[in-house]
C-alpha cells in the first residue's frame, strides 16, 4: 500500500507530526517536514504532497490568524480537525543542569505557552526556532551546551535529551487544534456540522448584525469571529460556525452568502471536541517510524 505524503510544520516528533498520525490513524503516512506554514501551504497547493496538517488554535496562545490567510490565499480545503494535548518540557544534553542553561530554543507558539516559566527564570533567554522537535535535534547534533529546547517528551526520547523540567507551559490545560488540509474538494461527510467562512469585511456594520441574526435564527453557533491580518484597510473576516447537523449548517450558509463579498467556505467538516481532562501526563506522542 502506498503511503500518503503529509506536509507538516516541523520535523519528526514535533506536535504536527503527532497530529498528522492522529488525523490519519487508519493510513500509512509519510510526514514531509516544512520549516514554515507558508512553505507547507505551497507544498500542498503545488502538488508536492497529498495533504497537509496545520495548527490553527492553541488554548494558551490563541488563534494562529495568519494561517487562515494562507488557507484563503492557496485555496486549500479543510476536511478534518483534531485537538491534541500539548506537553511542553525543558530538555538539554544529559548532565546539564537548569543553572547551566542560558538559551532556550523553541517554536514561537510553544514559547508563548510558557511565558510564566520565563518570568520565573529570568536567566533564561528565549530564542525562536522553526520547530520544537528540530530545536531538540540541533542540541543533540551540535552538542550544544548551555542551550535547552522546549518540546514534547517524544522529541526528548528521539534525540536522547534529558528533561530538566516537565510541564513548563502556563497550564496543563494546553491543547492545540490542527486542521487536515487537501488540495481538492473531497466528499462532505454526513456527520459534518462545522464550517469555516472567510469573507470581505462588510462596508456597513448593520450587514454583520443581520448576518449574525440569520445564523441565530438557524440555531447555528458562531464559535469564532476575527479580523484577519491584512494590508487592505477593509480586509477579511474569519468565522467558525457549528450546527446540530449538516442540513442546518448548509441552509444557514446559503442564507448568509449573498450578504457578503468573496465568501470562501472551508469544510463542512466534523467538529472535534476539546478534551475535557487536563494534560497532566507525559505526552504519549505516537513516535514517528522514520
Ligand atoms: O513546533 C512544533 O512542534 C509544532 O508542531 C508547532 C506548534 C504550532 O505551530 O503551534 C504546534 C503545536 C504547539 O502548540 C506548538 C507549536
Amino acid at each position: 500500500m502506498n503511503s500518503i505524503r503529509i506536509a507538516i510544520q516541523g520535523g519528526p516528533a514535533s506536535f504536527h507530526d503527532a497530529a498528522a498520525r492522529q488525523l490519519h490513524h487508519d493510513h500509512l503516512i509519510e510526514t514531509v517536514p516544512c520549516t514554515t506554514f507558508r512553505s507547507l501551504s505551497t507544498a500542498l497547493a503545488g502538488g508536492a504532497v497529498d495533504a497537509a496538517v496545520m495548527a490553527i488554535e492553541n488554548t494558551l496562545a490563541g488563534s494562529l490568524l495568519p494561517n487562515y490567510s494562507l488557507l484563503q490565499e492557496h485555496h486549500l480545503h479543510v476536511t478534518a480537525e483534531a485537538w491534541l494535548p500539548i506537553d511542553q518540557n525543558l530538555m538539554a544534553l544529559p548532565g546539564q543542569k537548569l543553572e547551566d542553561i542560558r538559551t532556550v530554543l523553541s517554536h514561537p507558539v510553544a514559547l508563548a505557552q510558557c511565558s510564566n516559566f520565563f518570568l520565573q527564570h529570568p536567566h533564561l533567554q528565549a530564542q525562536e526556532a522553526h520547530d520544537t522537535a528540530d530545536s531538540a535535534k540541533a542540541i543533540q547534533e551540535q552538542q550544544l551546551k548551555g542551550v535547552a529546547a522546549i518540546a514534547g517528551a517524544a522529541a526528548a526520547a528521539l534525540y536522547n535529551l534529558e528533561v530538566l523540567e516537565a510541564n513548563v507551559a502556563d497550564s496543563t490545560n494546553n491543547f492545540t487544534r490542527f486542521l487536515l488540509l487537501q488540495r481538492e474538494k473531497t466528499e462532505i461527510p454526513a456527520t459534518a456540522d462545522k464550517a469555516i467562512l472567510l469573507f470581505r469585511k462588510p462596508l456597513h456594520t448593520s450587514t454583520l448584525t443581520l448576518l449574525l441574526s440569520l445564523l441565530q435564527k438557524h440555531q447555528v453557533e458562531v464559535k469564532l469571529l476575527q479580523t484577519l491580518p491584512s494590508t487592505d484597510a477593509r480586509g477579511f473576516l474569519v468565522m467558525e460556525l457549528e450546527a446540530a447537523d449538516l442540513l442546518q449548517l448548509q441552509e444557514a450558509i446559503a442564507q448568509v452568502k449573498p450578504l457578503v463579498e468573496k465568501m470562501q467556505v472551508l469544510g463542512p467538516l466534523q467538529k472535534a471536541a476539546l478534551p475535557t481532562t487536563a494534560n497532566t501526563r507525559q505526552h504519549k506522542a505516537i513516535l514517528p517510524t522514520a
